[in-house]
């Protein structure tokens, strides 16, 4: 198979005409794959990520009529920080997600407070173990650099972050480039998930996107996207 198949294989791409209409269509399949799951086993789980971009996404999905009541949501990263931080993760779900319909789910955070971000790595792995894994949906986003969860291409443990076979859940990141250490999934927990979306808007993360899936170097994202077992789905407005 060609190289430009083997890399088609990675992902499959969809590009929306601006970002009110990709928010949309990004929460009503979302919104379809949590209800199907909770039809199918009386439980859903969701993982979405933080930053700048998820919020028209958030709020389009918080208004989505489901059995919340039934749907867990929980973090594919966090900055150790509290949800009273600007910088939460947890924060920005409460704030966007946990709204509307949305309010009536249970949401996960991945934050401790603890001596370590190992410390409270360790805590979360004892706690997210109950949770009905695997993910059913896990919405990814990427930075410039190529990063996406808090796999940075500069974190001292990046090949254990980016590890398949990994038995860990929550994992703790110390990367320069990250700001505050951070605790992310591990890619073997998101990789499981029965659907994975990138959600990236603007033509800078667009150029970063298709320089990471060019000849150069491999970077995070790529390494997670070749080891999907079922190609990834990209969510794309200008
Ligand atoms: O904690 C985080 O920051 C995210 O989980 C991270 O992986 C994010 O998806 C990218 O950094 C893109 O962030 P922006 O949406 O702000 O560009």
């Amino acid at each position: 198979m060609a190289r430009e198949q083997l890399i088609a294989m990675a992902y499959h791409w969809n590009e929306f005409d601006d970002r009110a209409a990709l928010a949309f269509a990004l929460s009503g399949k979302v919104a379809a794959l949590l209800a199907r799951s909770v039809e199918r086993r009386g439980t859903a789980l969701l993982a979405v990520s933080g930053g700048t971009t998820p919020a028209k996404f958030f709020a389009a999905l918080s208004r989505e009529q489901i059995a919340w009541n039934k749907v867990i949501v929980t973090l594919i990263d966090e900055r150790f920080v509290p949800a009273s931080s600007p910088r939460s993760n947890a924060g920005l779900v409460a704030a966007n997600l946990l709204q509307n319909a949305a309010a009536a789910a249970r949401f996960v955070p991945l934050y401790h407070e603890a001596a370590s971000i190992e410390d409270a790595a360790r805590a979360d792995n004892e706690e997210l173990k109950a949770l009905p894994w695997p993910l059913d949906v896990a919405i990814l986003g990427m930075g410039g650099d190529g990063h996406t969860a808090s796999f940075f291409p500069d974190a001292d443990t990046l090949p254990t972050l980016l590890d398949p076979a990994s038995p860990r859940i929550v994992l703790p990141v110390h990367a320069v480039s990250a700001g505050e250490p951070r605790l992310t999934l591990s890619a073997a927990r998101i990789l499981e998930a029965d659907f994975v979306a990138v959600h990236i808007e603007g033509a800078e993360k667009r150029a970063a996107f298709d320089e990471a899936m060019g000849p150069g170097p491999k970077k995070p994202i790529r390494a997670v996207l070749d080891a999907a077992p079922v190609p990834a789905e990209i969510y794309w407005a200008p």
